[in-house]
């Protein structure tokens, strides 16, 4: 099957730091994958260069067989992002912001009306609908964070670390909407986090990153079997010693 999500070599050098090291991995169609790493592990750095907002120094990838360099706005065209940080307009409501983005892509009318009413509900926004999203709650600013990234029905939805701000039930109710929106429509999921019980509700394949560099990417039950080590915290800190072992850093 051709992978949704196609990594090859995967390099991205700033002056003196090489944020992402020859990261090499792919992502079936429909899956919900999980991006696992420190902070500053590169994630971010490589889903910016995924969405062509970033040109990697070496390698390339594709994303549903578009070149993310030479292809870079057809695969925003069929992509949703939902950013690390971000400010939403304080002054806009979740209804005006949603049409604004879906604008972007060139959207509008009925189709858009429907699918803003389908997002609001999707995520129990309609109470606040026509409420200014100056006063939302982190938890609520990341809610309309998700539904901005599904105004385009995208194919491929890259959420980089999207349950941050959300409470166990938001968190609950985000893993539960990843997993209809794969199974339902068919849409790829990448989503980084360094929360490792997401991985585990979430995701039956994942990628490890450490400083840059790919520590394991495969199928989770796979990769825990082959350590020795029943849950994702333990093969996460198995993985990570074993780099810092490697590279002569004790812990
Ligand atoms: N514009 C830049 N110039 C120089 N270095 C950068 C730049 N952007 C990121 N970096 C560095 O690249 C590395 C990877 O950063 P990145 O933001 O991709 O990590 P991350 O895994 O997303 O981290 P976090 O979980 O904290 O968001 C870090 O060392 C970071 O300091």
């Amino acid at each position: 099957m051709t992978p949704a999500i196609d990594i090859r070599g995967l390099t991205k050098q700033y002056k003196d730091v090489r944020a992402v090291d020859d990261v090499t991995f792919s992502v079936a169609p429909g899956e919900v994958f999980g991006f696992v790493g420190h902070n500053g592990a590169g994630k971010t750095t490589t889903i910016q260069m995924l969405l062509g907002l970033l040109r990697p120094t070496a390698g390339s990838a594709r994303v549903l067989g578009r070149d993310v360099v030479a292809d870079s706005l057809a695969v925003r065209r069929i992509s949703g992002f939902l950013p690390a940080s971000y400010a939403l307009p304080r002054d806009m409501t979740p209804v005006t912001f949603l049409a604004y983005v879906a604008s972007m892509f060139g959207l509008s009318g009925k189709p858009v009306r429907n699918k803003i009413d389908e997002l609001l509900t999707m995520f129990d926004l309609g109470k606040v609908a026509k409420k200014k999203l100056g006063g939302f709650s982190s938890g609520m600013t990341q809610k309309v964070g998700l539904a901005q990234a599904l105004i385009n029905d995208p194919q491929v939805l890259f959420l980089d670390e999207p349950s941050t701000a959300l409470d166990p039930i938001g968190r609950a109710d985000l893993m539960r909407h990843l997993a209809t929106l794969a199974r339902d429509k068919g849409v790829t999921v990448l989503f980084s986090t360094h929360i490792l019980s997401d991985i585990e509700d979430a995701s039956q394949r994942v990628a490890i990153l450490h400083h840059g560099r790919l520590l394991a990417a495969g199928d989770l039950a796979e990769l825990k079997a082959a350590h020795g080590t029943p849950r994702m915290d333990d093969l996460y800190l198995t993985l990570v010693r074993g780099a810092m072992a490697r590279e002569g850093i004790t812990p």
